[in-house]
């Protein structure tokens, strides 16, 4: 039995986090190379929580420059013990407008330009996607949601894309036909790395637009997804805020916290000492 240390990464519109308390931000680094950001750690409810702006104050990185490795990394460093992702994403489905917030269960990873893993050549690991979020953690942001005024669906299939550029629409319009609801550019791999690094992972996605699908209306524009975030600021502060004010005083253990007991097929002696030792943090549990 422990305690919660929740870390959050706040995607586009979302690059502090008011109500903070005791709040500070601290200078991490990682064998990965710098994180988007400082990191801020304070309490929120009680609750120990490190806040990380993912494309950084100002918003100066793309999602395919973000350093996914060195932003879970860090995170872990500060002694976070699950992590939740705010995202702006667009919406496949009629019935999710903007406004909507979708607490998203399955990805599709159409990315193609980042580095998806901790491990490779030295010491090799393959982990479970097949349930890609932490279904307790994911439950907690749907309630805060809702108990928030936000109008909720928990469950979606989350199309991650290169971008920078939005999608045509013949891309648009395949992701419908492959069954999936919402659509953004940076939940992978971060959402894998995640789980390679043994934290529980949960997105909440606030649908800013309905991408390109529909033929009446125009392809997305940035300002009308950051008019819609705008709108939202506060839903998702509350959100933040009852979120940490339901969570249970003791957390107990996850599935996901040892999920690299399954994972690691290079035999001990076959291990990179360079590598046992990069992922001091993300794997030491299971290479010390
Ligand atoms: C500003 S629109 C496109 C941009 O917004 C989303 O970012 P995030 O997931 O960090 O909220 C989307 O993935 C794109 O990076
Ligand atoms: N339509 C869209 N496509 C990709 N990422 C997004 N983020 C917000 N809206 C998006």
């Amino acid at each position: 039995m422990s305690e919660w240390t929740i870390g959050i990464i706040g995607g586009s519109g979302l690059y502090r986090i008011d109500g903070l308390e005791d709040a500070h931000w601290v200078a991490v680094t990682t064998p990965w190379g710098p994180p988007s950001d400082d990191l801020l750690v304070g309490h929120i409810a009680g609750v120990r929580c490190v806040f990380l702006p993912r494309h950084g104050r100002g918003h100066h990185l793309g999602p395919s420059d973000l350093n996914f490795r060195a932003n879970v990394d860090a995170m872990k460093q500060l002694g976070v013990t699950d992590l939740l992702s705010v995202s702006a994403i667009g919406s496949l489905r009629e019935d999710l407008p903007p406004g909507y917030f979708v607490v998203v269960d399955q990805f599709v990873d159409r990315t193609f330009a980042r580095t998806k893993s901790f491990f490779g050549t030295g010491l090799v690991a393959h982990v479970s996607m097949a349930d890609p979020v932490c279904p307790r953690l994911s439950a907690f942001a749907a309630d805060a949601a809702r108990d928030a005024g936000a109008p909720v669906t928990q469950g979606g299939t989350y199309l991650a894309m290169e971008g920078p550029q939005f999608s045509t629409r013949a891309e648009s319009l395949l992701y419908r036909q492959w069954g999936c609801d919402v659509i953004g550019m940076t939940a992978m791999p971060e959402a894998k790395l995640a789980r390679e690094a043994e934290l529980p992972y949960a997105l909440v996605g606030m649908v800013t637009d309905y991408d390109a699908w529909r033929p009446e209306e125009a392809g997305v524009e940035v300002t009308d997804v950051l008019q819609v975030l705008h709108g939202n600021a506060a839903l998702a502060r509350q959100m933040l805020l009852r979120f940490c004010a339901a969570l249970p005083a003791v957390r107990a253990p996850s599935p996901i916290d040892r999920c690299l007991d399954h994972a690691i097929i290079t035999a001990p002696e076959a291990r990179d000492p360079a590598m046992v030792d990069r992922l001091a943090t993300v794997a030491g549990r299971v290479l010390r």
